[in-house]
């Protein structure tokens, strides 16, 4: 009798550690006896019956690499009801009995549409934003946090030498975590993210201007990209405190690079958790990380749930910038 096959793909921006979760499904789908398919370029690639046969070697070496060996796209197409059947009907020309999603949360529509449509997905969170309510962590966050900060030691370096304040504008689309954590573990004096309102005088004038007040030299403001403004913001910081000030994007750079051990090891752990959930027959589910441990939850559950975010890190960060 043949195998019954389940499928995986990478969709929305890519992350670091996609590679290692994609992985983890295709050693533990072969384990418990599936055939594993890839699906290249998300649902895209879906819509054009873009399939590949996934054995044991297909994945070998790929866990230190950057970006996703399925590649990743964003498809249009494929959110109208025509394109949601169109991609069901070729799961199923194709033997597909369940579908691993890694990707963020538009993915995680998108698999719930498929699971309505009879294709059971479950869904990995990879996105470098850390922006998935249900979960505590998202595969990429840790690499690309560590890639900002490396530049913004970098960036420090010259601001230093040339007594300047660099604004430095990382990712994070509607999510500020990548600017909190980098902001503290590079010690900026502002940090600004879309969660929490600001007031640009007192958050980040007067708080250059104290802390100048105390010797201090050169400033880094780190900005999240769902706030921007960073060109603007460097000029207005020049003209109202005379310290020259340059602006930096840090930009894609934050979503390439080789994996850390956390993410890897986090993609893995969710690899293997949603190959388990389809081997028990469930659909339209989310795997996420919670209190330290692998959970998983009804994808509508997941995506209704309300983000949480840690001003009680962001208050210290303020108080130990000064
Ligand atoms: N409401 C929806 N219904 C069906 N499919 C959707 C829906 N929203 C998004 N998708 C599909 O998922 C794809 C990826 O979504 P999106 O571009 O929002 O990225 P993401 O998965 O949220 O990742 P990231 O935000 O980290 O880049 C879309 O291009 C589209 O094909
Ligand atoms: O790949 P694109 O379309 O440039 O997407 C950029 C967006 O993707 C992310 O890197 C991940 O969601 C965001 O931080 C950013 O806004
Ligand atoms: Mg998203």
């Amino acid at each position: 009798m043949a195998k019954d096959a389940i499928a995986v793909l990478t969709s929305g921006g890519d992350a670091p550690g996609m590679n290692a979760a994609v992985r983890a499904v295709v050693r533990s789908g072969i384990n418990k006896g599936f055939n594993v398919l890839g699906i290249k370029r998300g649902y895209r690639g879906l819509l054009k019956k873009d399939f590949v046969e996934m054995d044991l070697r297909s994945v070998t070496n790929i866990l230190s690499l950057g970006g996703t060996i399925l590649y990743t796209a964003r498809s249009k197409e494929f959110q109208t009801p025509e394109g949601i059947q169109h991609a069901a009907q070729n799961c199923m020309d194709m033997g597909v009995k369940g579908v691993v999603v890694i990707g963020g949360d538009g993915s995680f529509m998108g698999a719930r549409a498929l699971s309505e449509a009879g294709v059971p997905c479950i869904g990995i969170p990879g996105t470098i934003d850390n922006d998935i309510a249900c979960s505590d962590y998202t595969v990429g966050f840790d690499t690309a946090m560590n890639t900002a900060m490396e530049m913004v030691d970098k960036i420090r370096d010259t601001s230093q030498s040339h007594d300047r304040c660099s604004v430095v504008e990382v990712m994070g689309r509607r999510c500020g975590d990548i600017a909190l954590q980098t902001g503290i573990s590079c010690g900026a004096t502002a940090i600004l993210v879309p969660e929490v309102p600001y007031n640009i005088e007192k958050d980040v004038i007067s708080r250059i201007l104290e802390t100048r007040k105390n010797g201090k030299q050169h400033f880094i403001v780190v900005v999240a990209e769902g706030v921007g403004g960073s060109v603007d913001l460097a000029k207005y910081i020049e003209r109202r405190t005379g310290i020259e000030s340059r602006a930096t994007i840090l930009g894609h750079v934050q979503r390439g690079g080789s994996p850390t051990l956390r993410d890897r090891v986090v993609a893995s752990e969710m690899g293997y958790k949603a190959v388990e959930l389809l081997a028990e027959g469930k659909s339209k589910r989310v795997v996420a990380l919670k209190d330290g441990k692998i959970v998983d939850y009804d994808i509508t559950e997941a995506l209704n749930m309300e983000r949480v975010f840690d001003t009680h890190l962001y208050e210290i960060a303020k108080t130990i910038s000064m």
